[in-house]
């Protein structure tokens, strides 16, 4: 089976990757597998130059083709926060404070206004090629409360019309087909036999 790094120590991201990846005939490895000891700090102010940093830091130091993704939660209300401090809003990747956070600053703010969008930037680095990224958004409405147990992250609180489901009442298939993530990898896929033997 092909194999594909995603320098990433999220879980929940992984997971995400795999249902995309893995009916497509890659098995996914993340840092637990390939570099369990990096952590790289986040320097960047966009989802790009931390997308860029990431794939580039790994890529150097095992020599191969890297993906990287950093993404994030944008609510309209807040001006755009949490934005690229998605994952440390409230507490360092305590996705319950972070969500907790959210609400309390949304109190008040009725539904109308309660839009957001989800932003994934992937790059893609590698020893003899320029780094390539892209971006994916979804968008959707912040809940009052949280609804269903999948995901990771915000999913419980964010809420698509279209399927009248929060992303953690979706299947990790179902995320994918429309989710920042999904959309960000469909635009990738296209180099990927060339970028990957
Ligand atoms: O509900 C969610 N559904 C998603 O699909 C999603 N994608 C991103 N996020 C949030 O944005 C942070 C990314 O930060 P981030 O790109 O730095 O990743 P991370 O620090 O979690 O892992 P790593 O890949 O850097 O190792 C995450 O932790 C989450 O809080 C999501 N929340
Ligand atoms: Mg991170």
């Amino acid at each position: 089976m092909k194999q594909i790094i995603i320098a990433t120590k999220n879980k929940g991201k992984a997971k995400d990757f795999e249902a995309i990846f893995e009916p497509l005939g890659f098995e996914v490895l993340t840092l637990f597998d390939v570099a369990p000891d990096m952590e790289i700090e986040e320097t960047g102010s966009t989802f790009e130059e931390n997308a860029v940093l990431k794939a580039e830091t790994v890529a150097n130091r095992l020599h191969t083709y890297v993906i990287a993704d950093d993404s994030g939660l944008e609510i309209d209300a807040l001006h755009g926060e949490p934005g690229v401090y998605s994952a440390r809003y409230a507490g360092d990747h305590d996705d319950e404070a972070n969500m907790d956070k959210a609400l309390r600053n949304l109190e008040g703010v009725p539904t109308e206004d309660r839009t957001a969008h989800f932003t994934c930037c992937l790059a893609i680095a590698g020893p003899d090629v320029p780094t390539e990224t892209v971006k994916g958004t979804c968008e959707g409405v912040i809940l009052t409360e949280r609804r269903g147990d999948q995901g990771f992250g915000y999913d419980p609180i964010f809420y698509v019309p279209e399927k009248e489901k929060t992303m953690a009442e979706m299947t990790p298939a179902e995320k994918g087909s429309l989710s920042h993530r999904g959309n960000a990898i469909r635009k990738l896929a296209s180099d990927l036999p060339t970028w990957l033997q």
